[in-house]
């Protein structure tokens, strides 16, 4: 199987386990991201695969479905990290330099990257002075860098971070383009659930140095299993069975949870849930004390307090503060889309 993988990963520092990942592959061709809060283990996974770990690594790296060597690890992957290091020299010669590391002579070098310079969008950069680049332009001379050494193995660490909106979309357009056809294995760190929809076939959730959910992008992002797979997915509502009357804890997201401001004639979250009539894909309403509102522009967003914690309303637009019921107000909250975790945690 062509590809880059592990087996029985485990990392450990200062006398605690950082990482134990049994066994994870990715195809070449494809792109997984790896997708985990602050601190959950993801750059230490993406440092072990990469060699460039300063911690105890144990474990199979394998390459093409075989135990690598450090040398042909060397030679099949390309990493780009948080913050770019960038050479002396020219923004070409800081492209070229991933290639010259690898024995290719200047010329050839040059003629190899020169089409990634282009497709990347730098080739107007080419003869500025690499240190005098700001941080969205030196990541996307660190990206050119490694993509134009044709690596078979990509790995990416959280390459997005600091650029400011319109610097990001467009890198990460740039990014899926050059990626696409190309027989690389790509390996994407991110907390960022929309650059995992944009760039992997595939995501794995990575919560306290281990993978708890792992398969397609979408059905990975659109399925919480428990409390923190749904944190960090943004289904921050947790409506547990006391609340609904249902088996399983229920998980909503803010904008799909909204305050019913003028409030229809309709029964309780307990006469929903428990009522005859109960089909499959319903969700509750549920009842609850409005304690916060906050305009943010695009959206207002309601707290309200119910008896098995807060709920978080968003709701698009700028809603009318004569529309609101006051502050200690029993309101009512439509859920209009959840999903029932199915592994408490
Ligand atoms: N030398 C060390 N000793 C003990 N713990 C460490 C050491 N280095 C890192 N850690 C811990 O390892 C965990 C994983 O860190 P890592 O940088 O891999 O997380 P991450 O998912 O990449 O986070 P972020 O999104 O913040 O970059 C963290 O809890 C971190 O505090």
């Amino acid at each position: 199987m062509g590809g880059i993988g592990c087996r029985d990963l485990r990392v450990r520092a200062g006398g605690r386990e950082l990482l134990s990942v049994p066994e994870l592959h990715v195809a070449s061709g494809r792109t997984l991201a790896v997708l985990g809060p602050n601190g959950a283990g993801k750059s230490t996974l993406l440092r072990a695969l990469g060699l460039l770990s300063s911690h105890r690594v144990s474990g199979q790296i394998l390459l093409d479905g075989c135990p690598a060597t450090p040398p042909q690890l060397r030679e099949a992957i390309a990493a780009v990290l948080q913050r770019p290091i960038l050479r002396r020299g020219t923004v070409a010669d800081n492209v070229i330099s991933g290639l010259r590391f690898r024995g290719v002579g200047r010329r050839e070098a040059r003629a190899r990257a020169w089409p990634w310079i282009e497709a990347l969008g730098l080739a107007a950069l080419a003869d500025r002075d690499a240190r005098s680049l700001s941080i969205g332009e030196a990541q996307r001379v660190s990206i050119t860098r490694a993509l134009a050494v044709g690596p078979r193995v990509l790995l990416l660490d959280e390459p997005f971070s600091g650029l400011d909106a319109t610097t990001r979309a467009d890198l990460l357009a740039d990014l899926r383009a050059a990626l696409s056809g190309q027989p690389t294995a790509t390996l994407l760190v991110t907390h960022d659930r929309q650059e995992a929809l944009a760039l992997a076939e595939d995501t794995a959730l990575l919560i306290g140095g281990r993978i708890r959910r792992h398969g397609p992008t979408a059905e990975v992002l659109d399925h919480p299993s428990d409390a923190g797979t749904a944190r960090l997915l943004g289904y921050t509502n947790l409506l547990p069975p006391a609340l609904t009357g249902r088996p399983h804890t229920l998980a909503a997201r803010p904008e799909h949870t909204q305050l019913l401001l003028a409030p229809p004639d309709l029964p309780d979250a307990r006469d929903i849930a428990g009522g005859p009539d109960r089909r499959a894909g319903e969700v509750p309403v549920v009842t609850g004390t409005l304690r916060r509102v906050v305009a943010l522009g695009i959206a207002t967003r309601a707290d309200v307090d119910t008896s098995a914690g807060r709920l978080t309303c968003l709701h698009p637009g700028d809603v009318l503060a004569g529309e609101l019921p006051p502050l200690g107000s029993h309101v009512r909250v439509r859920v209009r889309h959840a999903r029932p975790l199915t592994a408490e945690d």
